[in-house]
């Protein structure tokens, strides 16, 4: 809770009434929220289960208040796990549903919300905090840094498409009711390989199986596979829909889940191999896709841009990479000193991994560094996904001591490859 002259402030949980309506302050953000995001507006039953999948993520909303109209800004937060490469999940303070109304806008609204939400996540003790943005201009500021990238892929099927080595597995269309049995088990394989991903909120399951609409009528042009691997168990299912006004006709894929190498060529086998379609467009394909080695035809796989996924916040640096999972092969130490704007990675560090683990030192600020950095730097490198060396070339790293980068690049090698899908 929290005034100023013209605003209130207050944080509250989503919350649903006894009779499962939306409870009223939860149904006035969800309106604000939706306008923000130029959203349909609901009606009550839509608001209704949108309140309900609030209430099931343990979202905390802020809203701005003036006067006695419906919130002027909306924000939100929750936890969620985030794979940091470790044997553990890394429980993760993440931030999304952020809304200022344009007559609002740029007084400071957004700025005052961040800086107390990111207080109140440090004070509970959580080393990261985490966004997926509407527009890469606005997070860097307040010490978010692009940690996760993916890629927007057409893959050209038919004729054209042959897997050099064919998949293992087999893949065999299922009804959504099995795809919403089956996928959080698939996802929670995936989940647990790839450093980078982030648990899923309640909306993404009713959105790829077609349940999530504004109408909420189901969407029934949405079809799913399931891959299964040599002894039938299920390691991979695809969501897909047809756009029919392209030509050739498009497949869009709605979500992809792989929880191995195997099962994610056998997806892709299966998509290329549905007839009276030429392109099959994914637009969260890992970046650097192992398709494009499978095939026989590499320009049959067009990228055509590199998203910003996941964008990290270090708050608390020991923590943070101490919890982290690194190789068993890298080893030795390196002192980085970090600018931070809000001050919580602000500092000089020491670095020093061995035996797959990590300890970190606070030093004095008047030791020397081998490299100094800014915080949304530091959470771009601290997966691992990030070469230092592509920052260094870019001018965001500074290397005191000839070769840093490059010894910091070994030291925070990652432990698989970096990925995720989540969007919140
Ligand atoms: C995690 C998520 O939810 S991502 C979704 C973000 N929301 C949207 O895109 C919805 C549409 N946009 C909006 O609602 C608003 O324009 C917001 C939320 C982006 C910004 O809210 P405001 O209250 O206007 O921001 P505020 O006044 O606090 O500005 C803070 C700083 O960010 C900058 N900023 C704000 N919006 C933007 C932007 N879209 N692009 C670049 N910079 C921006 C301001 O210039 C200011 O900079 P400074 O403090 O360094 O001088």
């Amino acid at each position: 809770m929290g005034t100023t002259d013209q605003y209130t402030f207050r944080t509250f949980p989503a919350a649903t009434a006894a009779d499962g309506s939306a409870d009223p302050d939860t149904a006035a953000w969800l309106d604000a929220e939706r306008r923000g995001f130029h959203d349909n507006r609901l009606d009550p039953a839509g608001r209704a289960a949108a309140a309900a999948r609030l209430v099931a993520d343990g979202r905390q909303l802020t809203g701005v208040y003036t006067g006695d109209s419906g919130p002027v800004a909306t924000f939100a937060s929750f936890t969620g796990t985030l794979n940091v490469g470790a044997e553990d999940l890394l429980p993760t303070h993440l931030i999304s549903n952020v809304t200022v109304r344009p007559t609002h806008r740029r007084r400071g609204l957004l700025r005052s919300m961040m800086t107390e939400n990111l207080r109140r996540a440090s004070e509970a003790g959580f080393p990261l905090a985490a966004l997926t943005v509407s527009e890469a201009t606005i997070y860097r500021r307040f010490g978010f840094g692009v940690a996760t990238t993916v890629g927007h892929s057409t893959v050209s099927t038919g004729e054209r498409f042959r897997m050099l080595v064919p998949p293992p597995g087999r893949a065999e269309y299922i009804e959504l009711t099995e795809l919403a049995r089956l996928a959080p088990a698939v996802f929670a394989r995936f989940h647990a390989a790839h450093p980078g991903s982030v648990d899923r909120h309640a909306a993404t399951w009713q959105r790829i199986t077609g349940e999530l609409t504004d109408s909420g009528q189901p969407d029934l042009s949405v079809y799913a596979a399931a891959h299964y691997d040599d002894d039938g168990h299920p390691d991979g299912y695809v969501s897909y829909r047809s756009t029919s006004d392209s030509n050739p006709r498009t497949l869009e894929v709605l979500d992809l889940i792989a929880a191995t190498d195997g099962a994610y060529l056998g997806l892709w086998d299966f998509l290329a191999s549905i007839d009276l379609a030429g392109l099959v467009d994914w637009k969260i394909a890992p970046a650097d896709d192992p398709l494009r080695w499978a095939v026989a035809d590499w320009r049959g796989i067009t990228q055509t841009f590199v998203e910003d996924w996941l964008w990290l916040r270090v708050l608390d640096v020991p923590a943070a990479f101490e919890a982290r999972g690194y190789l068993p092969a890298a080893s030795g130490e390196i002192v980085l000193q970090v600018s931070d704007a809000l001050g919580y990675a602000a500092g000089t560090f020491r670095l020093r991994v061995a035996d797959a683990r990590a300890s970190v030192t606070r030093l004095a600020d008047t030791d020397a560094p081998d490299l100094t950095l800014d915080a949304p730097e530091l959470g771009s490198l601290y997966l691992g996904g990030v070469d230092p060396l592509t920052l260094l070339a870019a001018g965001r790293l500074t290397e005191h001591t000839p070769g840093a980068a490059r010894r910091l690049a070994a030291l925070l090698a990652p432990t698989a490859p970096v990925y995720g899908t989540s969007h919140f």
